[in-house]
């Protein structure tokens, strides 16, 4: 049970502040209390303090959180302004007094007052956010490959179809990542923007944490013409079994395909690394094809299902008017906000030309929290499950198969970041 605490001021936080916020955020989330000054340095240069709050008791830092400006793809490749949060933190000595409530309530304030369509995050516990109109609008999955078991043939020379995979280095990721990056995560609904610091923290170029650097393996994926299509980091470990076989396990940190040919030919090369038994996959969609590129599917083992990419609907109208609808229909949905700014009823009319989101007095064919909007809005939940769930209602026999026929997508939406 929270209680007020008015003593405890909630403000964005000063230049001055951030070497106590990042303490803060240390120990929050359990790493080495003390920031470095490059860190702290590192920190200066890239926050906007008017979006990153602390809660101060007695002067002291007790709790942080950060915004900053994003992209996240719709259906259909429009992307929208999105509010994304990260570095949310309560001391152990604070929580429960309602100071994420304070903290969220100011920072989802102003993304509606900047005209922020969402706002999304990566949830450490699945409890936390829900209370605050966010759903789970994306999934995530990690595979674990038994290379040896696959069926694929280990005299594998290279890509059959003309293309290329050269091993390069840091700097060649710096060149040639963000632009094939920028052509997956437009044409991938729930994938967002990455900035050049991504790049630079990825390739080592930025690194300021408590343990030294190691360089990854990077492997470039050039189609026939010579397009950069596909690039994978990975590392492997030094495993060796009593009989002195190789028992070594490749996992991969992050592998972007602009092409199913990049993709397919990318895990395929993994899967034909001599010393390496096991492929770890990495944080991937929860329909990757992976197993399916091998001729054994069943030699990749499905070793985590989880929610990943949380989103908070701020503008109905403009959340399902930016998104494009294979079907063509009408529904009118009651979207519950407890006082939020996303509570109303909206006529939805949909057609592969284009959708129109209205508010509207007809009456409501499908009630629903707005964190459930959330899990349908990019086409991964059924409404029919969350209907049988009692999440949503139906005041129309049928609006929740309808509302499935409008909103349901033939791939299911992912985000290959984590912020
Ligand atoms: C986007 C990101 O950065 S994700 C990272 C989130 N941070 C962490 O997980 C680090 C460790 N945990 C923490 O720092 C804190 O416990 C936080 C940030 C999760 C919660 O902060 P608090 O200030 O304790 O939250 P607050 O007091 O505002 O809680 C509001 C409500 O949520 C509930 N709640 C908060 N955290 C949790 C949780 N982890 N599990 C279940 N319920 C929770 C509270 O019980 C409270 O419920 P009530 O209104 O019914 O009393």
């Amino acid at each position: 049970m929270s209680r007020p605490e008015p003593h405890i001021e909630v403000r964005p936080i000063t230049e001055a502040d951030i070497p106590d916020w990042s303490r803060a955020l240390n120990t929050g989330f359990l790493r080495t209390p003390a920031a470095t000054e490059a860190e702290i340095a590192d920190r200066a240069s890239y926050i906007d303090p008017t979006r990153t709050l602390g809660a101060f008791d007695a002067g002291r830092c007790v709790a942080t959180f950060r915004s900053f400006a994003q992209e996240l793809t719709t259906v259909g490749g429009t992307p929208v302004p999105a509010d994304a949060i990260s570095n949310v933190t309560v001391s152990p000595t604070h929580r429960r007094r309602g100071l994420l409530t304070r903290m969220m309530a100011h920072d989802l304030a102003a993304a509606k007052d900047r005209g922020d369509v969402v706002a999304t995050l990566i949830s450490a516990e699945y409890p936390i956010y829900g209370r605050y109109g966010f759903g789970p609008a994306t999934w995530t999955a990690q595979w674990t490959v038994d290379v040896p078991r696959t069926g694929l043939d280990p005299r594998w020379p290279g890509p059959e179809d003309g293309g290329r995979i050269d091993i390069v280095d840091p700097a060649d990721v710096r060149k040639i990542g963000p632009e094939l990056h920028e052509r997956l995560r437009r044409a991938q609904p729930g994938a967002v923007d990455r900035d050049e610091r991504w790049w630079q923290t990825n390739t080592g170029l930025l690194h300021h944490g408590s343990s030294p650097w190691a360089e990854p393996f990077f492997a470039v994926y050039r189609s026939a013409s010579g397009e950069v299509d596909g690039l994978v980091s990975y590392k492997a470990d030094d495993h060796w079994g009593d009989a002195k076989q190789p028992l070594n396990t490749a996992t991969v940190n992050w592998l972007i395909a602009a092409t199913p040919a990049a993709e397919r030919n990318l895990w395929r090369y993994l899967c034909s690394i001599d010393w390496i038994t096991t492929v770890k996959s990495g944080w991937r969609g929860p329909d990757d094809l992976l197993p399916f590129y091998l001729p054994d599917p069943r030699a990749a083992r499905l070793t985590t299902l989880a929610d990943w990419l949380w989103v908070r609907i701020l503008d109905v109208v403009r959340a399902l008017e930016a998104r494009t609808y294979d079907g063509e229909g009408s529904l009118v949905l009651e979207v519950v906000d407890g006082g939020g700014p996303a509570g109303g009823r909206y006529r939805l009319e949909a057609s592969a030309d284009g959708a129109s989101c209205t508010p509207t007095t007809d009456a409501a064919e499908l009630v629903l929290d707005v964190a459930d909007l959330a899990r349908l809005w990019l086409g991964d939940e059924s409404a029919v499950r969350l209907a049988a769930l009692g999440l949503v209602r139906e005041e129309r026999a049928g609006a929740a198969r309808v509302a499935d026929a409008l909103l349901r997508t033939s791939g299911r939406p992912w985000c290959p970041d984590i912020f």
